[in-house]
């Protein structure tokens, strides 16, 4: 970066400290740290790594006992960075690139000490000298302990570690040395255990952290330059088997892409010239060429592992509120148990070792662990789960209002269709102009506007052969819910909707054979202030739509639809979904559609919406959580939306909210159960006998439940995928063939990627991937009904004839 080694004597110290700085080569170095516990730790982690030179960032997630330090390896390597927290005996190890954590972790000497010593002198009835090996125990145990406990103390904080060494030096005073070692082997050994259970969540998060290569081939000169280095627009090659470094286009080859990485999803995708590609996707089989469209930094892939490691810091509402009460909970709890101890022996009671060991059965199962892990942990795992499943949330706040959804307002364009249009009809109005002028204007024009029509009208002036001319349109304007309006050679040219019209025509009146069409959406070209041109386009109901809303129907969700574009549209959408959604709202500009979300809101309570486009950013924002559709829909919506589907399948919108509602009831179940055993204890201990070490159980007890309960929100979501998994990555490679077979024989291809039409869905019926030539299909005529299994099998209009793909049937996952 900067030419460094030269000595500026004449510059200021604070100009040499800022070069320095920006000299710094940052580094992300992800460490296991075992002595992470509760929440107390993390301001210790803090407090150890902050001011070290040379680091300029820690993050602690405490599920899974990972702590991320950036750093410049030059001022700080990693060794002093794990030195430093083992010294406060953290336990703390660096963990290898890619690999999963804790796995095969063994018990610390210091447990198996312990524990056998503690066995040992369970013997003492047969040699009472024994009994000496169970304070042996404890000692052997205790050393993390201790130093986890002095570090605490030191930085004036009481945590559980400090608490349990209270417990045991309480219960050698009382001379019962077996009760001593059995807390601290219960302790350590239920702290390890957690660690295993963790074992699950960090490998998901590792398997999230983006494996993109440190270096990357420029395709011309073959130079193997660092990822940190390419520029946009530079051109680089990837091999078979290689990971794409930085997000782009391919300009040249062909393969076959696995983008789980960001979908969620591991099927191949065909990638060919022009196709987008994105950093930490796998190339699977081909050699491409990728021209690059954005630096590394700001690639996909990197921006969503900074929103996932924000999230897992962003504490949601719940956790705040426990965290808050801590504070003063702590020292009120150890005053509490003083007073228990101290003031009933000296108020004159006989008792006093009992009123001792309830003290201490009071300050152990004051201990707060269980309940203050049980949020973060559940919430972490739900939101690993929702990354995986390809929906990136950006925060746990968002998955508790996930859980609580009444209504989901969808868009159209783009999210309940596809958002790509094809040109069924372009003509030219009057004499005023030719055809090859008007698809010249208009394509030029559109080249400009990121509307899916826009792509649709270029597309068709290129059929034509016309290519269109960005740097000729003059004035570019995008005028929301209307259309576009450019000028190019020396026209005021308006594209778009009936208000165009009305906005820039004398003569409104409509071509007649406009009036009669169904089901399409018409545009309008306006030169000069006279309506030149029509067309017509259509677009078709995305995979799952019908199917997302009546699962969401069947949750008690109302689904409403609002639009931007014409009510015969909304209500052809509406008949594709077999009726599906309880409102229809149409026209709308930007605005109105925050109108409807805020009223939404007001009447049927949390309301979630879905959009893609510019114009729903604001409602976007606007709604309780808003979600927005793919990488590939606009920046201005994923921006503003607390949640982005990667994948665009709108189906894991009801997963979504399922999984919401799992991680609240999973937060309840905890923060209950760990109150529950707490309150059991104490009434136990006042009502009968104080026993410490059940105390001791039940609170290292419920703090692994805990733990092992959120667990179960990693398995959530994936069991119904696995079968139509397997069933799309054939109907994908099929694709693939038939884009291979389309670049054979361009005339195939046009007419296979013509768009769907008639009555009947096409494609095939169990993984919904469009088979429309007929070699790859079976058509086979069954009655929906029948063969419907599960809420899988579904299309946007029910129909008597299902074709399935060829390959499906042999795969075995559709059924006839
Ligand atoms: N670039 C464009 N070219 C032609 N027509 C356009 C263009 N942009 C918008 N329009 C017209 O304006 C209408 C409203 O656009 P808007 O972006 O508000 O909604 P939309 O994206 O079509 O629908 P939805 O709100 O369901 O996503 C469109 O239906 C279309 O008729
Ligand atoms: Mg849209
Ligand atoms: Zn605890």
């Amino acid at each position: 970066m900067m030419g460094g080694g030269e000595s500026y004597p004449a510059l200021e110290a604070s100009l040499l400290a800022e070069e320095a700085a920006a000299r710094r080569q940052w580094e992300k170095t992800y460490l296991d740290v075992l002595g992470v516990c509760c929440s107390a730790e993390v301001a210790l982690v803090e407090r150890l790594l902050a001011p070290l030179d040379g680091v300029r960032a820690v993050a602690v997630v405490v599920p899974s006992r990972t702590v991320v330090v950036e750093h410049d390896p030059a001022a700080v390597s990693q060794s002093r960075i794990v030195k430093v927290l083992n010294g406060a005996g953290l336990e703390a190890s660096v963990r290898a690139y890619g690999s999963s954590g804790f796995i095969g972790r063994r018990p610390s000497p210091y447990i198996v000490a312990c524990g056998a010593l503690l066995l040992a002198s369970s013997f003492r009835w047969l040699l009472p000298p024994l009994q000496w090996l169970a304070l042996g125990a404890a000692c052997a145990g205790a050393p993390p302990m201790v130093l986890r406990g002095l570090a605490a103390a030191s930085r004036l904080a009481l945590d559980i570690n400090i608490l349990m060494l209270i417990a045991v030096a309480g219960a050698v005073a009382l001379k019962d040395y077996t009760e001593a070692g059995v807390i601290v082997f219960l302790f350590t050994t239920a702290e390890w255990l957690q660690t295993l259970a963790c074992t699950k969540a960090s490998a998901g998060m590792s398997s999230l952290m983006s494996m993109i290569p440190p270096k990357a081939v420029l395709a011309e000169t073959g130079e193997v330059v660092n990822v940190r280095d390419i520029g946009v627009g530079a051109v680089i090659a990837v091999r078979a088997g290689e990971m794409v470094p930085v997000d782009g286009v391919v300009v040249d080859g062909q393969s076959e892409v696995d983008e789980r990485s960001l979908t969620g999803e591991s099927y191949p995708v065909p990638k060919q010239p022009q196709s987008e590609v994105w950093a930490g996707t796998l190339n699977l089989d081909g050699y491409i060429a990728v021209r690059t469209m954005a630096l590394a930094e700001n690639s996909t892939v990197a921006k969503m592992e900074r929103l996932v490691e924000e999230a897992q810091q962003s504490k949601s509402k719940t956790q705040r509120l426990i965290d808050s009460c801590a504070k003063y909970y702590t020292p009120a709890v150890v005053v509490l148990g003083a007073g228990v101890a101290l003031l009933p022996p000296l108020l004159g009671a006989r008792d006093a070792e009992r009123w001792f060991r309830l003290a201490l059965v009071l300050l152990v199962s004051a201990c707060p662990c269980a309940l203050v892990l049980s949020t973060p942990v559940a919430t972490f795992c739900a939101l690993l789960t929702a990354a995986r499943m390809g929906v990136l949330v950006k925060g746990g706040d968002v998955l508790e209002s996930l859980g609580e959804i009444r209504a989901v307002a969808f868009d159209k364009t783009g999210t309940i269709t596809r958002g790509e249009f094809t040109v069924d009809m372009f003509d030219v109005v009057g004499q005023k102009v030719q055809m090859s002028h008007l698809l010249y204007w208009i394509s030029s024009i559109e080249s400009k506007s990121s509307h899916p029509m826009a792509a649709a009208l270029v597309e068709h002036a290129q059929s034509k052969s016309i290519q269109p001319k960005p740097e000729c349109v003059a004035e570019f304007r995008i005028l929301p819910g209307e259309g576009v309006y450019g000028e190019i050679d020396g026209k005021r040219i308006y594209v778009g909707n009936k208000r165009v019209l009305a906005r820039g025509s004398s003569c409104q009146t409509v071509p007649e054979r406009m009036n009669g069409l169904k089901g399409v959406s018409i545009g309008y070209v306006i030169c000069d202030g006279d309506l030149v041109g029509v067309f017509s386009l259509s677009d078709d109901c995305r995979t799952g739509a019908a199917e997302a809303i009546r699962e969401l129907a069947s949750m008690g969700i109302s689904s409403v639809l609002l639009t931007g574009d014409s009510a015969e549209a909304a209500v052809h959408a509406q008949e594709r979904l077999g009726g599906a959604l309880e409102e229809l709202h149409s026209e709308l500009f930007p605005e109105d559609k925050v109108r409807l979300v805020g009223a939404l809101k007001a009447r049927a309570g949390p309301t979630m919406m879905v959009g893609d486009g510019m114009n729903d950013a604001p409602a976007l924002a606007t709604a309780d959580v808003g979600v927005s559709m793919g990488i590939s829909g606009s920046a201005a919506a994923m921006e503003t939306s607390h949640a982005t589907l990667m994948s665009s399948d709108i189906l894991r919108v009801p997963e979504a909210v399922r999984l919401g509602r799992r991680a609240r009831r999973t937060i309840a179940v905890n923060m209950v159960s760990s109150v529950a055993a707490k309150a059991a204890v104490l009434a136990l201990a006042v009502a009968w006998r104080p026993v410490l070490w059940a105390a001791v159980l039940a609170d290292v007890g419920t703090c692994l439940l805990v733990v092992l309960n959120s667990m179960l929100l990693l398995g959530e979501g994936r069991g119904r995928r696995g079968k139509e998994e397997a069933c799309r990555a054939t109907a994908r490679s099929l694709e693939m063939r038939r884009s291979q077979l389309a670049a054979v024989s361009p005339d195939a291809a046009t007419k296979s990627v013509g768009k769907t039409g008639g009555d009947a869905p096409k494609g095939c019926h169990c993984c919904h991937k469009p088979s429309r030539s007929p070699e790859h299909s079976v058509a086979i005529d069954v009655r929906v009904d029948e063969q419907r299994e599960g809420p899988t099998a579904a299309t946007c209009a029910p129909a008597k004839k299902v074709e399935y793909s060829s390959s499906c049937v042999s795969a075995g996952c559709c059924s006839p």
